[in-house]
């Protein structure tokens, strides 16, 4: 028998044995999980059982909820251990078809021993608890499998770093308990398996990648030290993958502190959320809390005022830069995106401390109870040191021990006495039973007491929300009567557009962050205080103003941000973007990836030449066909060439195919010419699934994503004939893994026309 043949039995019977030892696991979780369900059940059907109610004496009533609350604490526990349990052995489950992806054999300096370790997505012990027979991917010795060759090796743990030699290294996959594959491999992380991994098709959800973890992704997902880690990687770098790993690492890290609940990821558009939904649940996590920034803005800003989507503000300038007539607004956009606005709205709210803040009056039925020009009498006579949001609250309390001496008098008001008859009966049970109790007024007085106090919890409430101070009013203000000290260029038209749109109750997207920065100057803020992690994938999208707000709003927290500077395609507000070096500041770590591995070796030599940043791009060793352009004539039917060229792509088993246009209106005027043709389906901003299939869609939407195959449908100089068209151009090219395709009428546009001729190939 060769020495291959040997090592794989010898490996098989190693699987068999760990399946083995898994089985008995899963068996006494699974007697476990019975008992403990049957427990779970009992209990919540004799609940009221084990408690003594009694309500008679204020002591009882206390005793009574002490021994509810236990007893509620008592099921909640049962039930969250029957829930891990739960877990657990769904993890099993997974190990049990593919326990593990790879073995180092490790000898450590001063130790005469080989140790063999196995990987996998989780750690599995033997039944004595003494050896671990699969090490989590995790775990501090694991890193040696991502970070070395055979040779010399090292790791860090708690205790410091330990030294010694790889002797082994070999890659495994198994697939129902089989090993399918199995390779010893040298200096990276196998090219066999990355080869079968980037080879298959495009899924509509995201894979995990813990079995083929390059040396550089590694890096980012371990990192521990730094608060800013910025990661500039080129398109199909493994950004996402990266986050998400990452996640899932410092979950696991810090298991005993961070919660998935501490986590807060920030995607690009609904789409990708859940695209990338599953990866964190296969290896065995919770999913984290994910929102796109639209609409985290949302939340702070309230329904009343209608926010423009980045995507609508995207179609405006792409439709901007045709015509040119709209120069007011792209200056602006220009403006309010850098940290000059966000210093003059600093400057606005020091003089709003002397002056100016605009209140509401606080009626009821119909007649005033107290004037705004009480309430901001009484907020201007505070003292000036103490902050705006304090004196607020300050003002707010005021305001609620003025309402309280109103409600006072109102009782005996016409129309409180009609509502008082109206009472239902246990109104008056209520009020009997206190007239007993306290013997001091009437019943009549404190029915009406109660109408009145109703009547005044929805002023109460809003008073309590700060809902006295009437921000949109003071924002206006900004663009209205107030001169700025230093003002760019056509400020004057500025101001006015934005005023305009304010009275509108319309706030375009590049108002938006600073109009809820404003608001939370002046009223505080409300943010979740135990967000520790903030991911921010696609970083290279948000302006200066965004991410400083988003540095305000989490002080405390630990920020990722990915992002490719050759795919800001909202180049228009993204000049300072944190992913530029030169705006760094602070003590920040910056990893940089320049390996694309989505695309294939014919699509990464294609793109990169007219990548905007002329960045280093290394493509991953995976052959395919070239990517291929046909020029189309006026005479030519593109609905024609568009169905001819996806049934090629579906033919050789491509199942995701997309269609990439350059707006929402293009991929409107795609699907119309497509739909009696072929069954696709339109990508909107409210797409919230990804499903395989044919699919047409605006290029902003694709973001982050990847399919089989890209048709770029028309791709000519009067279509992408603008510099600033290059970003997107690039993003559009770079989804395709497996398949490039572009169709141009007449001239193709400059990009492709600065790449080698010999990199595609053409079809008149
Ligand atoms: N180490 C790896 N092992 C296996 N697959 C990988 C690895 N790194 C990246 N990939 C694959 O490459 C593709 C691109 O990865 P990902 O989407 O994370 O890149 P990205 O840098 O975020 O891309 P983009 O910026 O273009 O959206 C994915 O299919 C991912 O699974």
């Amino acid at each position: 028998m060769s020495n291959e043949k040997g090592n794989r039995m010898e490996e098989q019977l190693r699987v068999d044995a760990v399946i083995d030892e898994i089985n008995i696991k899963e068996e006494k979780l699974s007697s476990q999980i019975t008992g403990l369900k049957e427990n779970v059940v009992e209990l919540r059907k004799s609940f009221w059982d084990d408690i003594t109610v009694n309500i008679d004496e204020p002591d009882d009533i206390i005793e009574t909820q002490e021994s509810i609350k236990q007893q509620a604490a008592l099921l909640s526990e049962k039930e969250r251990y029957h829930g891990k349990i739960g877990e657990e052995l769904r993890t099993l489950e997974k190990l049990k078809s593919s326990p593990y992806f790879g073995r180092i054999d490790f000898i450590e300096d001063s130790e005469l021993e080989k140790e063999q370790i196995y990987i996998g997505i989780t750690s599995l012990m033997d039944q004595g608890e003494e050896d671990f027979l699969i090490y989590d991917w995790r775990a501090p010795i694991s890193s040696l499998y991502y970070d070395f060759s055979p040779g010399k090796a090292h790791y860090e743990t708690s205790e410091g770093q330990i030294n010694g030699e790889i002797a082994l290294k070999r890659q495994f996959i198994i697939s129902q308990g089989q090993i399918q594959g199995m390779f010893d491999t040298g200096v990276t992380i196998g090219d066999h398996l990355l080869q079968q991994a980037l080879g298959n098709n495009a899924s509509t959800t995201m894979k995990n990648i813990v079995a083929t973890i390059q040396k550089e992704q590694n890096k980012i997902i371990r990192n521990e030290k730094s608060n800013l880690l910025i990661v500039q990687g080129v398109a199909g770098s493994g950004k996402t993958s990266a986050a998400l790993q990452r996640i899932a690492y410092l979950l696991y890290r810090y298991r005993e502190e961070l919660d998935a609940d501490n986590v807060v990821l920030f995607s690009p558009n609904p789409l990708f959320s859940s695209y990338i939904a599953n990866v964190l649940p296969e290896l065995g996590e919770s999913n984290v809390k994910q929102t796109t920034f639209l609409d985290f803005l949302k939340v702070g800003i309230g329904k009343k005022l209608t926010i423009e989507s980045p995507f609508e503000q995207m179609e405006y300038v792409l439709a901007e830069m045709k015509d040119n007539h709209d120069i007011t607004r792209m200056k602006g956009m220009d403006y309010k995106s850098g940290l000059g606005f966000k210093q003059m709205i600093n400057q606005f709210i020091s003089y709003l401390n002397d002056e100016a803040i605009q209140f509401r009056n606080i009626t009821f039925r119909g007649s005033m109870l107290i004037s705004k020009k009480r309430i901001s009498d009484y907020f201007y006579s505070l003292d000036k040191e103490i902050s705006i949001p304090n004196k607020m609250e300050l003002v707010s309390k005021w305001l609620l021990q003025e309402l309280r001496q109103i409600q006072q008098l109102e009782k005996d008001e016409d129309w409180v006495i009609e509502e008082a008859e109206l009472l239902d009966k246990e109104d008056y049970m209520n009020a009997y039973q206190q007239n007993e109790d306290q013997n001091a007024e009437d019943e009549e007085e404190i029915l009406r007491r109660q109408v009145v106090k109703r009547a005044f919890a929805t002023i109460r409430r809003r008073v309590k929300r700060l809902e006295f101070v009437h921000i949109l009013a003071t924002y206006k203000k900004l663009f209205a009567e107030w001169i700025p000290p230093v003002a760019p260029e056509g400020w004057e038209e500025i101001s006015e557009q934005t005023a305009t749109n304010l009275s509108r109750l319309f706030l375009t997207w590049e108002d938006a962050t600073p109009y809820l920065y404003f608001k939370e100057k002046l009223l505080g803020n409300v943010h979740d205080r135990s967000v520790r992690q903030l991911i921010i994938d696609e970083a290279q999208d948000y302006s200066a103003f965004q991410f400083a707000y988003i540095k305000e709003v989490f002080p405390y927290t630990r920020m990722t941000l990915l992002g490719d500077i050759n795919q800001a395609i909202y180049s228009h507000i993204t000049k300072e973007n944190p992913l530029v070096p030169e705006t760094e500041k602070g003590s920040t770590e910056r990893i940089t990836l320049t390996k694309s591995y989505r695309s294939t070796k014919q699509i990464v030599e294609f793109t990169k030449y007219f990548a905007p940043g002329g960045t280093l791009i290394e493509p991953f060793n995976r052959d395919g066909s070239k990517p291929q352009l046909s020029i189309l004539s006026e005479q030519d039917d593109l609905a024609e060439k568009l169905t001819t060229n996806i049934q090629e792509f579906k033919e050789k088993g491509y199942e995701t195919v997309a269609v990439i246009c350059k707006t929402l209106k293009e991929s409107e005027e795609i699907v119309h010419l497509l739909q009696d043709k072929v069954s696709v389906r339109k990508i909107t901003e409210e797409t919230y699934a990804f499903e395989k299939g044919i699919l047409v869609l605006p290029v902003y939407l694709a973001k982050g994503i990847e399919f089989d195959a890209v048709i770029i449908p028309d791709a000519s100089e009067e279509h992408y004939g603008q510099e600033s068209d290059r970003t997107l151009f690039y993003t559009a090219c770079t989804r395709a893994m497996h398949e490039l395709s572009i169709l141009s009428f007449n001239e193709p546009c400059r990009f492709i026309k600065e790449v080698q001729k010999d990199k595609y190939d053409v079809v008149e």
